[in-house]
Formats: structure tokens, C-alpha cells, sequence
């Protein structure tokens, strides 16, 4: 049986960093979250933006893609969040994850991780080096139940669930020639530049 794949923008930070929300930001003309979109949309059989109550009506001027919402319980505690977010509302067999601020990255990029997925595994992450990049990643519907208890303890990191579980890692040269598709934008440094 073929396997399903939802998509996730995950858009619910706070941009702290950034000073107003990244994923209105504008990239040659696009809002960052029509990128991220763009780059999943193709290779998804459903697409989710989840977000914050704040956004939510900026987004709904935006775009037609369904947003939802984190759930209280677990709002503001990160992207483990919006992922646990996308696995509660979806039947696919995986959540492929994008970030609302990685304007370079391209469908021929997440076409090639996704053909990774592989249900003998938990995640697919992309790694260079002894770097990981846990926010461009397929993460199995199974894992909804550890997300949980890793927030239920109080822990947000990726890492912590990156150690807990069957990962396969893929290195990004297998994935894209250029380095720039994983450039992230945290700062209006990084934005301008
Ligand atoms: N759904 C959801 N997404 C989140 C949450 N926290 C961060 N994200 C998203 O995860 C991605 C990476 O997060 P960061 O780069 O730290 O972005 P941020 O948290 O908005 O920015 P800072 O406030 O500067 O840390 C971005 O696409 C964020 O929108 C959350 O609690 N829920
Ligand atoms: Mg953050």
C-alpha cells in the first residue's frame, strides 16, 4: 500500500529574533510561507500551515491552505509542537515538516527525502556533517504518543526526540547541490544579507 504524507509549515514562533512574523516576510516578491509551500505542496497528499492564534487571520487573507492551531495545552512550547499539532489532525502515515523561514528550499529537495521514508524507521532527517536538520523532516504518525510525553516532561528539544527514536539519517549531498537550501533566516541581519 502506498504511503501518505501529510505537509506541515510549521509557523507558530514567536520571531522574536526576526522582530515581526517570518512567514510574511517577503523573498523576491513571495511571502516565506508560500516558499515553504511551494516546496511541499507537489509532493504531499495534504498541506497544513500550523500556527498561532495571532497569525491566523493574516494568514486566512493569505492563503486558502488549512492553519491550524497547537493545542493550548502545548502552545508556545516549540516545533515538537506544531508537529504533535499535525499528527493529531492528519491519518497519513508521516508529517513532513518544513519551517515558515527557509526561503531556498526547493520541491526537488523534500522530493528526494521523502523517497527515504521508509516505516522500518521513526524520522527521516537530512544531516551534513555532525549537523542535523530535524525541521526538514519526515517523522512517522507513531510518534505522536512520545512528543506527547517529551512535552508533558517539559522538554522542547528536537534532540531529545532525534534520541529516542529509529532515525534514518540522509546526508544532504544525496539531497541538493547547493548548501543554500537549508539557509534559515532568524535575524533582519541574516534577512538583509
Ligand atoms: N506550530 C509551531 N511552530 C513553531 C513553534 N515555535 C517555533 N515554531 C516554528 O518553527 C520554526 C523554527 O523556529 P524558530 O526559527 O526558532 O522561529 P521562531 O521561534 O519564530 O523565532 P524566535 O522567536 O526568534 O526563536 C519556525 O518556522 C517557527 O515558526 C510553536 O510553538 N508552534
Ligand atoms: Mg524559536
Amino acid at each position: 500500500m502506498k504511503r501518505t504524507i501529510a505537509g506541515a509549515v510549521l509557523a507558530g514562533g514567536q520571531s522574536r529574533r526576526f522582530g515581526r512574523p517570518k512567514a510574511f516576510a517577503l523573498h523576491q516578491g513571495a511571502p516565506f510561507f508560500t516558499l515553504s509551500v511551494a516546496a511541499l505542496a507537489p509532493i504531499v497528499d495534504e498541506l497544513y500551515i500550523i500556527s498561532h492564534p495571532s497569525l491566523v487571520d493574516e494568514f486566512r487573507r493569505q492563503t486558502d491552505i488549512p492553519v491550524l492551531l497547537d493545542m493550548e495545552r502545548y502552545r508556545g512550547c516549540g516545533p515538537l509542537a506544531g508537529i504533535y499539532t499535525a499528527m493529531e489532525w492528519s491519518q497519513s502515515d508521516w508529517v513532513f515538516v518544513l519551517p515558515c523561514d527557509m526561503p531556498y528550499m526547493r520541491k526537488e529537495v523534500t522530493e528526494r527525502l521523502a523517497a527515504y521514508a521508509d516505516s522500518a524507521f521513526d524520522a527521516i532527517v537530512p544531516l551534513h556533517g555532525d549537523r542535523t536538520e530535524p525541521l526538514v523532516a519526515l517523522y512517522h504518525q507513531r510518534l505522536g504518543s512520545v512528543i506527547a510525553e517529551l512535552l508533558d516532561a517539559g522538554e522542547r528539544r528536537m534532540t531529545a526526540l532525534l534520541d529516542r527514536v529509529r532515525v534514518r539519517y540522509v546526508d544532504t549531498n544525496e539531497l541538493a547541490q547547493e548548501q543554500k537550501v537549508w539557509r534559515n533566516v532568524n535575524t533582519q541581519q541574516e534577512y538583509e544579507s
